[in-house]
């Protein structure tokens, strides 16, 4: 069942241009700018894009320019578990790692404790308008957010073409908070 829907939107997220993908995602920028979550929060998570998920490069950027701490996820497919690590450089501290995503190298690991979160962007392939999500089935996100406080926020970013009517939610499944896609901002909770 998840992985029906997640063929099929996937495939409709592939069908999206660059420039696509790279209007939208501004737009998901600019609204997410526009939440008290993100103006007061000092320290990020926040994932680095990859196919054609929402872009994070100018978030990062935006936070980065404020002094806000950026936090990003680094995958251990063994445990499928992520640590996670601060980022102060992306155009020098990044390269390709597993699964083709923009991880730190060895030596700009930064390791920190999920506990100093105060905000968490999260991304999908797709999602329900209660917050429920499907990734790209590794349980990544589940396990993660299983060790995180419930009283962390979490947004996600998707486009409207990712937004489905039910995502089959399993006992390990946790909302997200928000959702911002380019035409409206979801409260989940
Ligand atoms: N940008 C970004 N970072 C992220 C995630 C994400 O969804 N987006 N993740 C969110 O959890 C984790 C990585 N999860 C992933 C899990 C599987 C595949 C993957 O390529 N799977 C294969 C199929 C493998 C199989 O079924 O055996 C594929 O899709 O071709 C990619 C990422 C952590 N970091
Ligand atoms: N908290 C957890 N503890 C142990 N196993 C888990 C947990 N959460 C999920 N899993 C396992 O991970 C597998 C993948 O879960 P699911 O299909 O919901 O992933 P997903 O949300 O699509 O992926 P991701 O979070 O990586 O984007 C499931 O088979 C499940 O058994």
């Amino acid at each position: 069942m998840k992985k029906n829907i997640r063929q099929e939107i996937l495939k409709k997220r592939e069908v999206l241009s660059l420039d696509q993908v790279d209007a939208k995602s501004q737009t998901i920028f600019h609204q997410l700018t526009t939440l008290d979550f993100y103006k007061s929060a000092k320290t990020v998570m926040i994932y680095i894009d990859f196919r054609n998920e929402v872009k994070t490069h100018c978030i990062i950027e935006d936070l980065l320019k404020s002094n806000k701490n950026v936090i990003i996820p680094i995958s251990v497919p063994t445990t499928k578990e992520m640590i996670l690590s601060q980022l102060l450089d992306p155009k020098e501290e990044l390269v390709k790692g597993t699964y083709g995503i923009l991880e730190p190298k060895e030596r700009y690991i930064r390791k920190v404790d999920p506990a100093i979160l105060d905000l968490i962007i999260i991304p999908g392939v797709a999602f329900d308008r209660k917050g429920y999500r499907i990734g790209y089935g590794g349980g990544y996100y589940d396990r993660f957010l299983d060790k995180i406080s419930e009283a962390t926020p979490s947004i996600a970013l998707s486009f409207d073409l990712q937004i489905v009517d039910k995502v089959p939610n399993d006992s390990f499944d946790y909302p997200v908070d928000y959702i911002i896609t380019e035409t409206q901002i979801l409260t989940c909770k």
